[in-house]
């Protein structure tokens, strides 16, 4: 069974249909491309698939659960994370506690076991405790765990996005440009982030980006995205060679 399979879904904003009879299969553990130019309705998808909106039409199947026109929180719960094209990370808290915001889908004390301070929430405060250094470990950010999230550099704030979406136990990963605005080395550094994500945690990845290095580096898919509508979807290389792909992009 496909981790995720998308069925003719739509939506229109007003007079534009922004997302218009979209499909995707996505098997368990893919690293999976979405591309296109410009406003063809990339975080849109992302936006569907998370709840934020809800599809005109269509169905959206997770792990074969119908999770169609579900909230937010409950496709969180259902097992779909996301991280945002800019980085919305809680820049006051720090790196350790941006994780642990993640980790509560998981690990739950009552509101009262919170306020009097009971045992259970000693107990529970500290398995959240070694869960998120173990996940600031592999992302080497447990040496600034105490850092405030703002006053880590770029690429460190994408990884720790990462490691806060993954604090969920996700099934499905979606990143939105986890490229962007960065230099090449750290570029490089992220694609073998985002590699090691899927091998150790066997986790399914699709990512929105329109950096082609990172893309025919680690997808092995891709959908292309023209104006809403699919326009060609298959093996990267063979989708990155396809004349109409280059013509999108170029804008002929
Ligand atoms: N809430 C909304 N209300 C009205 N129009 C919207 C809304 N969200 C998106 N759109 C429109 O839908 C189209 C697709 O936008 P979307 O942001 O999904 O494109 P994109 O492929 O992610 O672009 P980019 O690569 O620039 O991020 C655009 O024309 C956009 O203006």
């Amino acid at each position: 069974m496909a981790m995720l399979e998308v069925k003719n879904i739509s939506i229109s904003f007003g007079g534009l249909k922004a997302v218009n009879d979209f499909s995707v299969t996505i098997e368990k553990g893919q690293l999976y491309g979405l591309i296109g130019p410009n406003g063809a309705g990339k975080t849109t998808v992302f936006n569907l698939l998370t709840g934020v909106y809800k599809p005109d039409t269509g169905t959206i199947l997770l792990d074969g659960k119908n999770i169609t026109g579900r909230s937010t929180i409950e496709i969180n719960q259902d097992g779909i994370a996301r991280t945002f094209q800019n980085i919305r990370l809680f820049k006051e808290l720090s790196v350790l506690d941006n994780v642990k915001v993640g980790l509560h889908n998981h690990f739950k004390y009552s509101t009262i076991e919170g306020i009097l301070r009971l045992p259970r929430y000693y107990k529970v405060e500290k398995q959240m405790n070694e869960r998120a250094m173990e996940l600031l470990k592999v992302f080497e950010l447990d040496s600034v765990a105490d850092y405030k999230a703002s006053n880590l550099p770029y690429g460190a704030q994408r990884k720790l996005e990462i490691a806060r979406a993954l604090a969920t136990e996700p099934k499905l990963l979606l990143l939105d440009e986890p490229a962007a605005g960065m230099n090449p080395n750290e570029t490089a550094e992220l694609m073998d982030t985002i590699r090691f994500v899927r091998d150790n945690f066997d986790m399914t990845i699709l990512l929105i980006e329109h950096d082609m290095k990172l893309v025919s580096g680690i997808c092995e898919k891709l959908t292309v995205l023209n104006f809403g509508q699919v326009l060609t979807q298959g093996d990267t290389q063979t989708v990155l060679n396809d004349h109409r792909v280059i013509t999108a992009y170029l804008g002929e």
